[in-house]
């Protein structure tokens, strides 16, 4: 299968060819730039010399889905929307990382995004696949909707309390923390070094993008409150930590709570539950495409407290843009995956 990725010269499109690069089932046959046309992918990216000698190529949509099996678009979003359905209508298939057509309400998409939103008609037929959640709608899609990243973590974090209807409604807060690479390689003034250094911030209270998206999921799995989430900036460079809390009123224990969750993910190849009484750090998922989850309650309180954790660009773009191309295409889930994480 020959696979394209346009925005190859940002950091999720780097995460996709490092993939790529031992993927036994697609080859990359080409990589896309709106910059850098003519250029070898490793005057910007060193550390790929040798690996991928072809020359960057202009984006022309109805030439790639020609000369493609399938389109990763790793670009901007604003950008996706315009170049997906040009290339879906040649009737090449597409999986998009950006946000462009993960909200099936365009006016949503507009007031979170503050972007127009792409055209209705691929809105209604992207996919929308977290595949431990949807897998089963993805076999046979030919348009992928890659969710975001702290989406992700947040709904594989909820995911077994929301399929027991355990949480009160209204009670879910989520208080995610972030490596900068989640912001792309452009720089801006709150991510250069002097801002980030020995600093924590939050950012986009009660405005990020990623809100409506996890609510429009949760609704889906029969959770239909607004959530509270909060987003912070932390001075590393890969990683997304979700603590989550919500209220239980049922009578349930720590232990109950712990096998509830060990169970749900029981089968999942990528979501690893860790023991009573412990909790995911980030880098134990570093450059993995696992997301790590700790779980505890307190009976004082009657909350539960969820930790979840993935790489950004792993679980949270490329790694699970790959895994969705795998089931799209029929291949094994985990092909091209198989990576321990990186650690220290
Ligand atoms: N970073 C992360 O952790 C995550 C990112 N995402 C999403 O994935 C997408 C890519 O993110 P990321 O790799 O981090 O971003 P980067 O900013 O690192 O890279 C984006 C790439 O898009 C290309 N690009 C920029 N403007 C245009 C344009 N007008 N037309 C076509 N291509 C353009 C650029 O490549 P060139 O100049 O060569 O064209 C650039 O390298 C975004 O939509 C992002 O929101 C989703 C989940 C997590
Ligand atoms: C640290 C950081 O800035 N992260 C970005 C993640 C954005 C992203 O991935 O955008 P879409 O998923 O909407 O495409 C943010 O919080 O906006």
């Amino acid at each position: 299968m020959k696979a394209g990725i346009v925005g190859a010269t940002g950091y999720g499109g780097a995460e996709l060819l490092r993939i790529l690069h031992s993927h036994p089932e697609f080859q990359v046959g080409a990589l896309y730039t709106s910059s850098q046309q003519g250029e070898a992918i490793h005057n910007h990216y060193p550390h790929l010399t040798e690996n991928f000698p072809q020359a960057l190529e202009e984006i022309n949509p109805v030439q790639m889905a020609k000369e493609m099996d399938v389109i990763f678009l790793a670009v901007p979003s604003g950008i996706a929307s315009k170049l997906a359905p040009q290339i879906l209508d040649e009737g090449c298939a597409v999986v998009d990382l950006s946000g462009d057509f993960r909200l099936k309400n365009s006016a949503d998409y507009e007031d979170w995004y503050h972007k127009k939103a792409g055209p209705e008609e691929w809105i209604e037929k992207a996919v929308y696949s977290l595949p431990e959640l949807n897998r089963a709608s993805i076999k046979g899609a030919r348009f992928i909707s890659n969710p975001g990243c702290y989406p992700t973590a947040t709904l594989l974090g909820l995911a077994p309390l929301i399929k027991e209807e355990l949480l009160v409604e209204g009670s879910i807060i989520v208080d995610a923390k972030s490596g900068v690479s989640g912001a792309g390689q452009s720089p801006s003034l709150g991510t250069i070094y002097s801002e980030l250094n020995e600093n924590l911030k939050i950012y986009k209270v009660n405005e990020h993008q990623h809100i409506p998206e996890i609510e429009q999921m949760l609704k889906v799995m029969g959770y239909s409150s607004p959530i509270t989430f909060q987003t912070h900036l932390v001075p590393m460079t890969r990683g997304i930590m979700a603590t989550i809390y919500g209220s239980i009123e049922t009578n349930i224990t720590e232990n109950d709570l712990w096998n509830l969750y060990a169970e749900y993910y029981r089968d999942e190849p990528f979501v690893r539950v860790r023991g009573k009484g412990k909790f995911p750090a980030t880098k134990e998922v570093a450059a993995s495409n696992y997301c790590d989850i700790g779980v505890a309650f307190d009976e004082r309180t009657k909350r539960a407290t969820i930790v979840s954790v993935i790489d950004n660009l792993m679980k949270g773009a490329a790694g699970q843009a790959i895994q969705n191309a795998n089931i799209m295409f029929g291949f094994e889930e985990t092909t091209g995956l198989n990576f321990s994480p990186v650690y220290p």
